[in-house]
């Protein structure tokens, strides 16, 4: 087969909560017949992006244009997931004119893009380009960066650490790898403070990567794809702080796991209470479906970093099991028992008067 004729495989990536399903959402809303195939690749076995968009109703997004790749590592089951996936897709009857693929927000694009390097991918397939999500609220507000205090509170009690930050790590090693970047949620920031981020972010870019401002990932798809980068033939330029991890990295740098409870009589206590979580644990990411009473819909649940958004997705199909369960997706070591007490009974009186809540919302 020509290289003329390989497939686009166009690599959403950005960290947890940037806005990458909401932006292939509109992707697959505004496709004008282009026939494209998503892949998902989820941070443990949860499903839970999968669940989003196929419960959405746009069309493309049905669960069986679906493939879920489980594992948050991708170049850990390149063998086992990926290749045969990317070669169902390719070598069915009728092939996708595009696939995308978001990336789970924790992994490290470049493992990724290397995947296409198998020769079987790479007769059929090409990265046609990186897309980077940033959160620019997130990021404006500081996420990423280490809290110099507590960084020194931590070399001063052990000389000998060698203090990572995997947020940030992950953080740059997505943005070094993009061919294009999408500040997403500039709906909540001002202008000037998009332009400081645009300014920051640059430094940190290859050369000539385009920066574009949106909100709610709205963005032409014509910008999106077709990029034509060839992102496999060039990895080269794209540094990584893994580079030099030969194969060999580490995984345990994030907790993943879900919390179930019954239906929610109050939905603002519940929000009380997650906020608290939100407040007392090292919380990245939360996302789920709660079983509201008397409701024939589920209501989508959706926390990054101490926002959170909700809303009714779909209706309960007929014989599904109605449940509220949350994904929690979290620092390594987080105490997920706590946790988990938090968000279905609240905080204890103790925990109330040891720290009381920053934030507008009260512990339930
Ligand atoms: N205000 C605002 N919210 C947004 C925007 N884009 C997405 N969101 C919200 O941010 C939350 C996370 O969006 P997702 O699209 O699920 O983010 P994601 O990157 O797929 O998340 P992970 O798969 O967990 O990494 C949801 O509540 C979205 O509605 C935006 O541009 N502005």
């Amino acid at each position: 087969m020509s290289a003329a004729r390989k497939i686009p495989a166009t690599v959403i990536t950005g960290f947890l909560g940037a806005g990458k399903t909401t932006l292939i959402r509109h992707l697959m809303e505004n496709a004008q017949g282009k026939r494209i195939a998503l892949v998902i690749n989820e941070f443990g076995d949860l499903g839970m992006d999968r669940e989003i968009l196929s419960g959405c109703g746009v069309p493309g997004c049905e669960d069986e244009n679906i493939v879920e790749l489980a594992n948050g590592c991708i170049c850990c089951t390149v063998a086992d997931e990926f290749l045969p996936t990317m070669e169902k897709l390719v070598l069915a009857d009728n092939p996708p004119d595009a696939i995308v693929i978001e990336t789970s927000g924790l992994a490290l694009p470049k493992p990724l893009v290397k995947a296409f390097q198998w020769p079987e991918i790479r007769s059929r397939v090409t990265v046609d380009g990186v897309v980077t999500l940033v959160d620019a609220h997130a990021v404006a507000a500081g996420r990423f960066a280490d809290d110099p205090d507590a960084v020194q509170k931590l070399r001063e009690a052990d000389e000998a650490l060698d203090h990572d930050n995997p947020l940030e790590e992950v953080f740059e090693d997505q943005l070094s790898c993009a061919d294009l970047v999408i500040l997403n949620k500039a709906d909540l920031l001002d202008e000037a403070g998009m332009d400081v981020l645009e300014q920051d972010l640059r430094a940190r870019l290859r050369p000539g990567v385009k920066l574009v401002p949106a909100a709610y990932g709205k963005v032409d798809p014509a910008v999106l794809l077709g990029l034509d980068a060839g992102a496999e033939d060039d990895l080269d330029t794209r540094p990584s702080h893994h580079d030099d991890a030969d194969g060999d990295h580490d995984h345990d740098d994030f907790d993943t796991f879900v919390v179930e409870f019954g239906a929610v009589e109050d939905l603002e206590a519940l929000e009380a209470r997650l906020a608290a979580a939100v407040e007392d644990h090292d919380i990245l990411r939360i996302k789920g479906f709660l079983d509201i009473p008397g409701k024939p819909a589920r209501m989508l649940v959706q926390g990054v970093g101490p926002r959170l958004d909700r809303w009714f997705d779909r209706p309960w199909k007929a014989g599904e099991e109605r449940k509220s369960h949350l994904v929690v997706i979290g620092l390594h070591g987080i105490d997920r028992a706590a946790v988990a007490r938090e968000i279905r009974e609240g905080r204890t009186a103790a925990e109330a008067q040891a720290a009381p809540l920053s934030g507008s919302a009260g512990a339930a």
